[in-house]
């Protein structure tokens, strides 16, 4: 008899007492090993109209919903005595007609039978005093299409009256899939292509995302363990898929912010560690935050210890490179700051009386052509593509600046300076002609700011074969990094790039306002679209809010207040994150919170280290004119396209930050304001 396990149960469970969680836990396990269900006291939920639904009883107050079958018992629900039979009462489980997956239905009552809930109202006539009337979103959608997405028949009747203030409420009702299709619709006017139907129901692939089957012991001690984390169990069919592909070459995962790209990284670094027990797999990603916050999540997933957690490697990008480069020269690279290579570049420019380009442009170009390139010669910067340096820089340009770069490198070597560039450099080439590699599989996240050096370094460090490269990133967040031919580099990931469309961090319509800040589509170097229309959020919430302020104090008052609302709206201050365009500005914002209960747990960071975070509710302070985009960087722009490439990468930052909210958005600014606070508006 298959054993399963529903969402609709771990939601449920993860929202008891522990005590009772404890409770439930040993009856679940007990009904793994003896799914007849002996000594639980099944009774048959006679009011349900699925009569296949059973209670169990887990203590006197508690009782377990199983739906049971002769095949399978599938765990659905738990809650207190009158909750749990309610809900069975108003749920059936059944194979849909159209597309055959399993679906756990809220039965539609008629609305003459019972009073609508407060949140929804399709169905029933509009009040006659309702303002204009709100287009029907879905009326031209036949029985037939809307079948296919697998809206329930139930609830025909109630998508085609569906407008868009009530849909989300409507959503909540329906199905995953059948939600997902229709906002798709909404966003695109192209209905999604059903799935293959399967011969088995339960393994439909819309039907294991919210239904998984349950092997064994360990796999239901996994599925207990961390019940909130619903993304450890529950994969959307897109995310399963990648998870579970074998990739001939280097493959990548796209998608938006909040899409679950590193979910499927951590996935895939793990069903890749469980199918070979000697493969060695390292998951990096950017910063060592970052990979410390997924070597949290891996343990979630794989729990075990002494299994294959020790065989997956987390880290950051740098602190691979930098662990290799200390085996290999017995010491710790000897960095040079920014700081100090923007000295050694001013002072070899005056040498060389060289006029016309600012500090922060030789900083640039050395960082992003000399060093990134690993250019050691004249003639290979004059032939260099200089790629996503947009400026086109003479022959005769070059020609005055390479003397500067040349004496750079010679000050840097002489005074025992290895760049980052070089860090990675050096294990790339040293691996080149080893067959045996430190890695089987790589797996990156925010692969988007990988240098080049650093993605030859990760290339270099699995065999060339399948599976070997795996990266996640969305170009649409890339902050650090100027574009450039991964495939130039041996890294070609086309007919082998796929992206995730559904957004599971943030609300519809903080997305929906974020997404105006970028271009529909992305084009990338090597030629790859990545289209971001008809990317939808699961869930909904308030519209973000944009204020422009008339002075700081203003915006000091403003913020104050909207941080206030959320603490007392029960949002947890470490749930709160404050974003400033750069560290001078993080002043302003913590003046903001001075005195407020819980400030001390907020974050106040500059947005450059939003990447990858996650908060209930984002502030995005000070964005005015002068400060988004940067002054500086715009005064130092080369030409037009430089400033192009400025204003884009300014814009992404405030993507980023923005897309870190799930619930609640406030923008800031003091007038004049920043011109991206219109982009966002225009949601
Ligand atoms: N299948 C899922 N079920 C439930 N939650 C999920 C699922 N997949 C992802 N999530 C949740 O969505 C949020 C975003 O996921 P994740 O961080 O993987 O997205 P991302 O695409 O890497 O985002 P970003 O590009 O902004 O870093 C997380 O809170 C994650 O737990």
């Amino acid at each position: 008899m298959n054993f399963l396990l529903a969402d609709t149960f771990t939601a449920a469970f993860s929202r008891l007492a522990t005590q009772d969680q404890k409770a439930v836990k040993a009856s679940v396990f007990d009904l793994q090993m003896d799914p007849t269900g002996n000594g639980l006291q099944l009774h048959r939920i006679d009011k349900s109209k699925d009569q296949n639904f059973w209670s169990a009883r887990v203590n006197r107050d508690v009782r377990l919903i199983v739906h049971r079958t002769g095949e399978s018992m599938l765990v659905a629900y738990v809650d207190h005595h009158d909750d749990a039979y309610a809900w069975a009462e108003r749920r059936r489980i059944e194979a849909h007609p159209r597309t055959g997956a399993v679906q756990i239905v809220e039965v539609r009552e008629r609305v003459e039978d019972v009073a609508p809930p407060e949140t929804f109202d399709f169905v029933a006539p509009q009040p006659a005093l309702a303002t204009a009337p709100q287009p029907h979103l879905f009326a031209s959608l036949g029985d037939d299409a809307l079948l296919s997405i697998g809206v329930p028949t139930d609830w025909l009747a109630d998508v085609r009256a569906a407008t868009e203030d009530g849909f989300f409420a409507l959503a909540e009702h329906l199905p995953g899939e059948a939600s997902e299709a229709l906002l798709e619709y909404a966003a695109t006017g192209a209905l999604s292509a059903p799935m293959p139907a399967t011969a088995d129901p339960f393994a439909h692939p819309d039907a294991l995302r919210r239904i998984r089957p349950i092997a064994d012991q360990d796999e239901l001690e996994q599925a207990l363990a961390f019940p909130w984390e619903k993304w450890a169990v529950f994969l959307h069919p897109s995310q399963r898929d990648l998870t579970g592909r074998s990739f001939a070459g280097p493959a990548r995962v796209a998608g938006s912010a909040g899409t679950g790209k590193t979910i499927v990284a951590l996935h895939r670094a793990v069903r890749l560690a469980r199918e070979n027990p000697e493969a060695r797999i390292l998951l990096a990603s950017f910063s060592q935050p970052l990979a410390d916050a997924m070597a949290r999540k891996l343990l979630v997933l794989a729990p075990e210890t002494g299994g294959i957690v020790p065989r997956i490697t987390t880290a950051s990008f740098r602190g691979i490179a930098e662990q290799m480069y200390q085996l290999e020269h017995g010491l710790r690279p000897r960095i040079p700051s920014d700081a100090a290579l923007r000295e050694r570049l001013v002072e070899a420019a005056a040498a060389v009386q060289l006029k016309g380009f600012s500090p922060r442009f030789l900083l640039s170009e050395w960082t992003n052509v000399i060093d990134a390139w690993s250019i050691v010669s004249q003639e290979a910067y004059a032939s260099v593509q200089r790629m996503g340096r947009k400026s086109r820089l003479g022959p005769n340009q070059r020609e005055r600046l390479w003397p500067v770069f040349e004496a750079v490198r010679t000050a840097l070597n002489a005074e025992r300076y290895t760049t980052w560039a070089q860090v990675f450099t050096g294990p790339a080439d040293g691996l080149a002609d080893r067959s045996r590699k430190p890695f089987d599989h790589i797996v990156l996240d925010e692969a988007q700011d990988l240098a080049p050096a650093e993605l030859r370094f990760f290339a270099a460090l699995a065999p060339t074969g399948p599976d070997a490269l795996f990266l996640a990133g969305d170009m649409g967040q890339r902050i650090f990094q100027h574009p450039y031919s991964w495939a130039s580099l041996g890294v070609d990931v086309r007919g082998r790039s796929h992206t995730l469309k559904v957004c599971y961090r943030t609300s519809q319509q903080i997305r929906r306002a974020a997404d105006h800040l970028l271009p529909a589509v992305l084009r990338e170097v090597d030629g790859i679209e990545d289209e971001r229309r008809g990317i939808v959020s699961v869930f909904d919430g308030p519209a973000p809010l944009v204020e422009v302020c008339e002075n700081a104090d203003a915006e000091r008052v403003t913020v104050r207040a909207t941080v206030t609302a959320w603490l007392e709206d029960g949002v947890a201050a470490r749930e709160i994150g404050i974003f400033v365009r750069t560290p001078d500005l993080i002043g302003r914002a913590r003046a903001a919170l001075n005195g407020l209960l819980g400030a001390d747990a907020i974050t106040t960071v500059p947005m450059h280290l939003a990447k990858g975070l996650e908060f209930r509710a984002v502030v995005v302070m000070a964005c005015d004119q002068g400060v988004l985009p940067l002054d500086e960087r715009v005064a130092d722009a080369a030409d037009e396209a430089e400033l192009d490439d400025i204003y884009e990468t300014e814009r992404r930052l405030l993507y980023v930050a923005c897309t870190r909210a799930r619930e609640h958005l406030l923008l800031t600014g003091v007038r004049p304001a920043s011109e991206y606070l219109e982009d966002f508006r225009r949601a």
